[in-house]
């Protein structure tokens, strides 16, 4: 089912504007309408970060008229793999900044909003009113629903991607398409209706991600944008793409949305509420009770040097391992602590000190313990990285 244009076409073409997108003006379902719908079309992408970076540079290159960039973060050595709107001399700067300008390397005659602020309940209608068009790039379940839950109640189309590993998931959402469509409205909760419980699977940042699959997946954002924005093709409204990388496979899943579902009024359901201006995403930060032990890479490196009978307990995944690792560790990644399968064979009669990269998922795996009923449970503070910083330099950090 083709859908109407979502945006009027703009002022007529420039010659200067018809020479550089002669290209699209040739393809029958563009032409010279539809690259003035483009023209002026207002599309806000947030997170400028792997899926953002493709699809803001096939924003920019198709000549959406107005990109809104939203990102709160600024651009780390480790981005460079896969976010490509950011280069080596970028290290450092607000990612809104520099992706801004990598857009405008594109087109100078663009007209770019940067939103330098982590969406909250309190910013995101202030944030994503105004825009004919969302597209999600983000990483964590929190700011997806915020950012969802915010284009339900405003009536914006949504357009949403997830990479992890080799694997990737696309789809479109409309929660409250226009009264008089014929659209089956369909939202992420119809997807996801609860987000996993925090931890039960890896970040990106714990279990990687290939950067070219960033770009397969961006790509197919970015022309879901155009399309809608048009109105030409089928939208990947009600189903997802599911892409397998490794298999080089895509398949499609039906998604209805659910028609008892209510609307989120407020953006305060209880998987968005945590999120405020001075709280990070629920996915990045330790639970609020984390009352466990905590002990520094120094007091550990003490330790070490007179073991007394401690177990030294690693959660984090085992690629992790092979990148940096703190000598006499033993490998238990923090998924077969949640599920129990690894309990069995962790010591009961001896004190545990559990650590990971930055002393998130210790804290977790901790707490999880120490609910199965093992006694003397502590983490190290920091996590590895505070071991290279404290303890051993000549380490590398990811
Ligand atoms: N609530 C939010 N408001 C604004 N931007 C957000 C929010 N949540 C996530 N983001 C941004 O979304 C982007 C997601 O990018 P990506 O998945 O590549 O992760 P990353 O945080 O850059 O990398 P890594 O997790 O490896 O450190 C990031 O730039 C992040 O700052």
């Amino acid at each position: 089912m083709s859908l109407p244009p979502l945006v009027a076409p703009g002022p007529a073409l420039t010659a200067a504007e018809v020479e550089r997108y002669s290209r699209h003006l040739l393809l029958p379902q563009v032409g010279v309408l539809g690259q003035r719908r483009l023209r002026a079309a207002r599309v806000c992408v947030v997170g400028a970060g792997g899926l953002g970076a493709p699809v803001l540079l096939y924003l920019a290159a198709a000549g959406v008229g107005r990109i809104g960039i939203v990102d709160f973060d600024d651009v780390e050595v480790t981005n460079l793999q896969r976010q490509i709107l950011h280069g080596q001399a970028d290290v450092g700067r607000a990612k809104v900044d520099s992706a801004r300008d990598a857009v405008l390397a594109i087109d100078p005659a663009l007209d770019v909003v940067v939103h330098p602020v982590r969406l909250t309940p309190a910013t995101v209608d202030a944030v994503l009113g105004g825009y004919d068009l969302v597209i999600d790039g983000t990483d964590n379940f929190p700011t997806r629903y915020l950012v969802n839950d915010a284009c339900v109640r405003l009536g914006i189309p949504e357009v949403w991607g997830s990479v992890f590993r080799f694997d990737a998931q696309v789809a479109v959402f409309w929660g409250r398409p226009p009264a008089a469509s014929a659209i089956a409205p369909v939202q992420l909760r119809d997807l996801f209706p609860a987000a996993p419980p925090a931890g039960s699977v890896p970040s990106c940042a714990e279990g990687g991600v290939l950067g070219a699959l960033c770009g397969q997946v961006g790509s197919v954002m970015a022309t879901e944008a155009v399309k809608l924005i048009l109105g030409v093709g089928e939208p990947l409204l009600g189903r997802v793409l599911v892409l397998d990388a490794l298999a080089s496979r895509w398949s499609e899943v039906p998604l209805r949305g659910d028609p008892g579902r209510e609307w989120p009024t407020d953006g305060r359901t209880d998987d968005v509420a945590a999120m405020s201006d001075d709280v990070t995403p629920a996915d990045d930060v330790a639970p609020a009770d984390a009352a466990l032990p905590a002990i520094s890479a120094r007091e550990l490196a003490a330790l070490l040097a007179a073991p007394d009978g401690f177990a030294l307990i690693d959660v984090r995944e085992p690629a992790e391992r092979d990148i940096v690792a703190i000598p006499g560790a033993r490998s238990v990644p923090l998924g077969g602590i949640l599920d129990g399968s690894a309990l069995a064979g962790l010591p009961r009669d001896r004190p545990l000190v559990l650590h990971c990269k930055s002393g998130v998922r210790s804290a977790q795996a901790g707490l999880a313990l120490r609910a199965a009923g093992f006694g003397d449970v502590s983490h190290l503070a920091g996590g590895v990285l505070a071991w290279v910083d404290d303890v051993d330099p000549s380490l590398a950090r990811y």
